[in-house]
């Protein structure tokens, strides 16, 4: 189970430009929790998933993963916990390194020669099973760098990457935004393949309220670095985007006021 207590995240602290980003906020997410986290521009999401990453650290408040206090644990030590998938395809590979020397670096996760590309034979087919459940016929082509491969093949090896060593959580922010509306179905299918093949825990950051309704068993609304709305169960099935909507007035007292939200 990953725990967040108290926790708060002010950038700028003590400036002009002081900014709470997260505002004490308490989430515990269970072991096989698959959550779907909305909420308007500048909500505090991307801020909540860098701090179980550990990219940053909070101000106040602790985080645990499994029990064990993690909240001044850099994240290169958090890395064998946690497993990343942002929106940018190009940042979750290396562009310069084969296909198979980016599986082998993956499979190293949190070991302390991570950064060891050597890939040995037996290796080698375990990468081209995993590859295979893509459906791109990368494990035909280990070894070309991944600089060759298009945005969705790249964002599809991310995704297998981040989950070839079992992580505690998995944490997707956008993934799939900067994806064409096709390419982003696929790689939503293999998100949901890959959770539910390993029983992952996963934490889905998404602007698409449909999306967040229908994949995944939680959702959670943020807003003004607070959570707002927090959804499992009875309470969540058959809940349509307008229940959504009038759920957030009901607690916030007004609209949501992000256009991208309402769009879809
Ligand atoms: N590294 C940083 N330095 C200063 N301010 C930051 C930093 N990261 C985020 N913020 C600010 O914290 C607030 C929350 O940002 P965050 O990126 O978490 O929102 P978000 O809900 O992910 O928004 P979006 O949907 O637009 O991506 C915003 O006001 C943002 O400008």
């Amino acid at each position: 189970m990953i725990e967040l207590k108290n926790v708060t995240k002010v950038f700028h602290k003590g400036t002009v430009n002081e900014n709470v980003a997260i505002n004490d906020i308490s989430l515990k997410i269970n072991k096989g929790d698959f959550i779907t986290v909305i909420g308007s521009n500048g909500a505090g999401k991307s801020t909540l998933l860098n701090l179980i990453a550990g990219y940053i650290f909070p101000d106040n408040g602790s985080i645990y993963i499994d029990g064990e206090d993690v909240t001044k644990i850099s994240d290169y030590k958090r890395a064998y916990y946690i497993g990343k998938v942002f929106q940018d395809p190009l940042s979750g590979t290396a562009a310069s390194l084969t296909i198979e020397e980016n599986l082998a670096i993956a499979k190293k996760r949190g070991q302390k020669r991570w950064f060891s590309k050597g890939v040995k034979a037996k290796d080698r087919e375990f990468f081209k099973e995993k590859l295979k459940v893509l459906g791109l016929g990368l494990e035909n082509r280990l070894k070309d760098k991944v600089g060759l491969l298009s945005g969705g093949q790249r964002q599809s090896l991310t995704l297998l990457m981040a989950t070839l060593v079992k992580p505690k959580i998995l944490l997707l922010d956008e993934h799939t935004a900067a994806l064409d509306p096709k390419t982003a179905t696929k790689i939503i299918e293999l998100t949901e393949y890959f959770i539910n093949e390993y029983n992952l825990t996963a934490l889905m950051v998404t602007h698409n309220m449909r999306q967040a309704l229908k994949l995944g068993n939680r959702t959670i609304m943020m807003d003004k670095g607070e959570i707002v709305l927090d959804i499992s169960g009875k309470e969540r099935e058959n809940l349509e985007v307008k229940d959504l909507i009038d759920m957030f007035s009901k607690v916030r007292g007004e609209e949501i006021s992000d256009d991208k939200l309402l769009l879809i």
